[in-house]
């Protein structure tokens, strides 16, 4: 992985430094925003990583009551189920001092993501946009937010000139059926994070940037190539 004209790399010794060092960038972030406009609004990402980085976080000191925190993406799944994103977030996250933060989750006890999407949507013109920052992940099929390879309205996340904030995913790799910000919607950030532990991932990520071989169709690749945005990889063994 090298660093390009938008990418920029910031390598850690272990995750305990990564978590320690994002949650201080993050915390920041929330504070300029609430100094500067009176609240602040963060995507996090759902997942294994993030948990350690939750942690600390919860723990910075700031005004959590006027903090926004959304995922950029969701399982369709109700927060009983271990696979809820939103559960592991209120779990890892909305504790100790963060626990005043004001949560905006994205599933809506309809059956499907498409039937609840008129409901998540009114739901997010709550969202003081533009995000003061958003954290993504990545899967080892190079998928990032719900934005997986073969999804069925792939082509749609992924357009830059698409105006809807979300959209409903289905894919092979997905599990269950997801609900996933766009990536034009995610783009309209003040700062934008990649968060990534693992030697796999940094050669996947790697290859996804220089478009080698399958990679060229990883979905990270759009992440990476936008013009939009700078990217800050935060990585760890
Ligand atoms: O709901 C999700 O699955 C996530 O938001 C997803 O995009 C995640 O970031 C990657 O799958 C990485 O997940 P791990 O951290 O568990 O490897």
């Amino acid at each position: 992985m090298s660093d390009s004209a938008n990418v920029t790399t910031h390598d850690f010794p272990d995750g305990h430094a990564l978590a320690a060092a994002l949650a201080e960038q993050i915390a920041d972030r929330l504070r300029a925003g609430i100094a500067e406009r009176g609240h602040a609004l963060l995507a996090v990402s759902g997942g294994s990583t993030p948990k350690r980085f939750f942690e600390q976080l919860s723990r910075q000191s700031l005004d959590w009551a006027k903090v926004q925190v959304t995922l950029v993406d969701e399982r369709w799944v109700p927060e009983s189920n271990e696979r809820s994103n939103a559960a592991m977030v209120k779990a890892m996250l909305l504790q100790h001092d963060a626990t005043a933060a004001q949560f905006v989750p994205l599933y809506s006890d309809a059956p499907t993501p498409e039937a609840g999407l008129v409901t998540v949507r009114a739901r997010l013109a709550s969202l003081a946009l533009p995000f003061d920052a958003v954290i993504l992940g990545m899967g080892n099929d190079g998928h990032t937010a719900s934005f997986f390879p073969g999804g069925d309205r792939l082509p749609e996340a992924l357009d830059l000139n698409n105006a809807a904030r979300v959209l409903p995913m289905r894919a092979p790799g997905a599990g269950e059926p997801r609900i996933t910000f766009t990536l034009s919607a995610l783009l309209d950030t003040r700062a934008l994070f990649l968060h990534i532990e693992g030697e796999a991932k940094r050669q996947l990520l790697a290859d996804a940037q220089q478009g080698a071989g399958e990679a060229v169709n990883f979905p990270v690749r759009s992440v990476l190539t936008q013009p939009r945005v700078p990217v800050s990889v935060y990585w760890c063994p």
